[in-house]
């Protein structure tokens, strides 16, 4: 058995769902689901080894956070770390036993996150109907269908084929958009990889303006945050812990930076580093509000460009043949560039083996002096010097990286702390 995931059961709730959804992107392999009866033992079982991961719940589009899985996280599991991300979208159904209809539903029964997102359906179509809370959806569709009283359960359609149920109203959620973002939990958190994010536990000083330093460190360095979600911290009255998710990964240069930064001002736990679901709305939806990545600088073919108002009309043969050979002379310049950068990394990773346990591979004056020689060069030539110190910003994260991994010390010394909240 290569793997085994634990989630909230029943079979057939949304968690189920997601694990499912996280499963289809990963390598196949042989693993095995757990069900267990509440995100308590979920997270328990990853702790005592006996599943190796954990899929759980962490925010809702409509209902926010998590808070159970939040507190446990911070104050009763401190040593799990998050692996991965799974946002599904969440379609409720209302179902019921055969022969039973909308009008005759004496009791409408669900987990109170589903409950509250069908809030609104509820009121307008089941005005009479008592509100009974289950520990999950399919609990709640186990019920309904094991005493088949003239009561109904909301959840997803997959459980109402699981428990023998009718689906009486498809879709009653009240927001259409609904999704929920569950997370993977086991005992390390992920490697480094690109579209990543980090969740932090921050807990800052009691005094004006500490949560604005924090935040300060990351807003300096152009680090995306794209949850801020407060709970109380359990020490006293007034004081909170704040969950912060971000753009990028821990081992990223300027997030390691921000993070030194911040835990040197606040208290810090980093909860984990992993890959971002970018089939989540916030990437697919609206692309003015996705987050930016270094491929949307590249215009697509059908973003309109300045200078070209009109008709699209083909160049003649003779323009194609002009450019055709511009693009080859563009190749050459490439092949160059990309043997001199393979030159540049071997040159840096020489130098990292000599200051191997003798200096910190990092050397901001070296690295000013740098950016600064190449924007004069940069001037001199005609080329933006913005542009150019972008490019070599990025090329001096890489030679670190690189020479970090060569001397192979880079994740042990970057392994967050197990911090104690
Ligand atoms: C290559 C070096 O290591 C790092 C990388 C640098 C670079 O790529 O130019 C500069 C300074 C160091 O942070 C070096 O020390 O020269």
């Amino acid at each position: 058995m290569d793997k085994k995931i634990g989630y909230l059961g029943p079979c057939g709730t949304f968690s189920e769902l997601a694990v499912r959804q996280y499963l289809a992107r990963q390598p196949a392999g042989d693993v095995q689901m757990v069900a267990l009866p509440s995100i308590y033992e979920v997270l328990a079982a990853v702790v005592q080894g006996e599943v190796t991961e954990a899929v759980v719940p962490l925010e809702n589009s409509s209902e926010g956070a998590v808070n159970q899985t939040q507190d446990l996280l911070a104050h009763t599991f401190p040593d799990l770390r998050i692996k991965g991300e799974i946002i599904l979208p969440v379609v409720h159904c209302l179902m019921a036993p055969p022969g039973v209809s909308l009008k005759t539903i004496e009791r409408v029964l669900s987990h109170p996150h589903a409950l509250a997102q069908c809030r609104e359906f509820i009121s307008r179509h089941l005005p009479g109907a008592q509100v009974v809370e289950t520990a999950s959806t399919a609990a709640a569709v186990h019920l309904v269908a094991s005493t088949g009283a003239p009561w109904a359960a909301i959840g997803p359609v997959t459980a109402a084929r699981e428990y023998g149920l009718e689906v009486l109203v498809e879709k009653i959620n009240d927001c259409p958009g609904n999704a929920t973002r569950f997370i993977v939990v086991g005992r390390e958190d992920g490697g480094w990889a690109p579209d990543c994010k980090t969740t932090l536990i921050v807990s800052v000083a009691h005094r004006p303006g500490a949560l604005y330093e924090v935040l300060g460190e990351f807003a300096a360095r152009g680090i995306n945050l794209t949850r801020i979600e407060s709970r109380p911290s359990r020490r006293r009255l007034g004081e909170y812990l704040f969950f912060i998710d971000l753009v990028g990964h821990r081992l990223d240069e300027q997030v390691q930076e921000a993070l030194e930064a911040v835990a040197s001002r606040a208290e810090l736990r980093v909860l984990g580093s992993y890959p971002a679901d970018l089939s989540g709305p916030e990437h697919t939806a609206d692309p003015v509000d996705k987050v930016k990545r270094p491929a949307d600088d590249i215009p697509s073919s059908s973003t309109v460009e300045a200078g070209f108002t009109g008709q699209a009309v083909s160049p003649s043969p003779v323009q194609w043949e002009e450019i055709e050979g511009l693009r080859e002379a563009i190749d050459e310049v490439d092949e160059q560039m990309v043997e001199l950068l393979a030159r540049r990394n071997a040159l840096a990773v020489r130098i990292g083996k000599l200051k191997a346990g003798v200096c910190p591979v990092r050397d901001p004056h070296r690295e000013s002096r740098v950016l600064a020689r190449v924007r004069r060069l940069a001037q001199l030539k005609g080329v933006d010097p913005a542009i150019v110190e972008k490019v070599y910003r990025l090329i001096i994260q890489h030679a670190v990286r690189l020479q970090r991994e060569q001397q192979g010390g880079a994740r042990a010394a970057c392994t967050p702390p197990a911090g104690d909240f």
